[in-house]
């Protein structure tokens, strides 16, 4: 009902350099909850990893829980509560078909402590950069999911998705047919493809689906050497940058009002006019 519906959020995206050990970066991350502005409707979300990056290969296998189980979700969800937020961790391992490698799964907790909704990472970044990791090969740890994942806050249609996904447009594209409004993009993009790359594709994400965009970066020089770029990003759906979080640790916040989703598509109806589209919007 379309009265009923909420359309005044708040929009946060946290930011730092996350380290292998998990406690540390839940101490990070509920100091800079505490900071954040308050608001009833308010959906933060953390970086790809944001409880364990930068150890040495294989790492983040050890601290594997089942989906929706397990010390580390128990804390996520306590945290949720206590704050009474939507918190999208970025990605956490979590048990997967093959005991050898685990899936990436973005997790989405609700202020009552529920686990909404979960997301596997679809495209994974098995790259060749020009940095000093050089090679990433991040299938062999790694399972890559198979479902695009959307997501209901309260009404709120929040498009699940991790890091390199964001260079698969067609992803977004069905997410966009569902009924998507915010799109989460929690990453750990390297600084060399990032300086390269992030602005763009996310600018290009936001104006092509018409949907606020929300994408939390790590940021500075990991553990294991690392680089990662920073500049988290809010985006509203006209493709303007609303808030970048530059490269310090930190957090960036923007009060959003769906109505503008509605002004944005009726000025210029991308989906009508769209000639490949394979399904209509109900
Ligand atoms: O492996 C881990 O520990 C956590 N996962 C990541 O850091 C992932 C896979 S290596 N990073 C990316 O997807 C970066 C994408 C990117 O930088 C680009 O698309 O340019």
């Amino acid at each position: 009902m379309t009265s009923r519906m909420v359309t005044d959020w708040q929009l946060s995206a946290l930011q730092w350099c996350s380290t292998p050990e998990p406690a540390e970066n839940l101490a990070r991350l509920r100091a800079l909850l505490a900071l954040l502005p308050r608001h009833p409707h308010h959906l933060v979300v953390l970086p790809e990893c944001a409880l364990i990056f930068g150890g040495p290969e294989g790492w983040q296998q050890g601290f594997s829980e089942p989906l929706g189980q397990g010390p580390w979700q128990r804390e996520l969800s306590a945290l949720a509560c206590e704050f009474q937020l939507y918190l999208l961790l970025g990605s956490f391992p979590t048990l997967s078909t093959d005991p050898a490698r685990f899936s990436a799964s973005s997790l989405l907790f609700a202020p009552d402590g529920s686990l909404l909704a979960d997301y596997q990472k679809l495209h994974l970044f098995d790259v060749e950069v020009a940095d000093s990791t050089g090679s990433y090969r991040e299938s062999d740890s790694t399972m890559a999911g198979e479902k695009v994942t959307l997501a209901d806050c309260q009404g709120l249609k929040l498009g699940l998705t991790i890091c390199y996904d964001v260079r698969f447009p067609s992803l977004m594209q069905q997410l966009a047919a569902q009924g998507m409004q915010v799109l989460a993009v929690p990453s750990a993009f390297t600084r060399v493809t990032g300086a390269a790359h992030w602005h763009s594709l996310l600018r290009a994400r936001a104006i092509e689906t018409q949907c606020f965009v929300v994408a939390p970066n790590q940021t500075g020089v990991h553990a294991n050497g690392r680089e990662t770029f920073g500049h988290s990003l809010i985006i509203d759906p006209y493709g303007r940058v609303l808030a970048d979080a530059g490269v310090e640790p930190g957090w960036i916040s923007s009060r959003i009002d769906l109505n503008e989703l509605t002004a944005v598509r009726q000025a210029m109806p991308l989906w009508q006019h769209n000639r490949f589209n394979c399904e209509l919007t109900p």
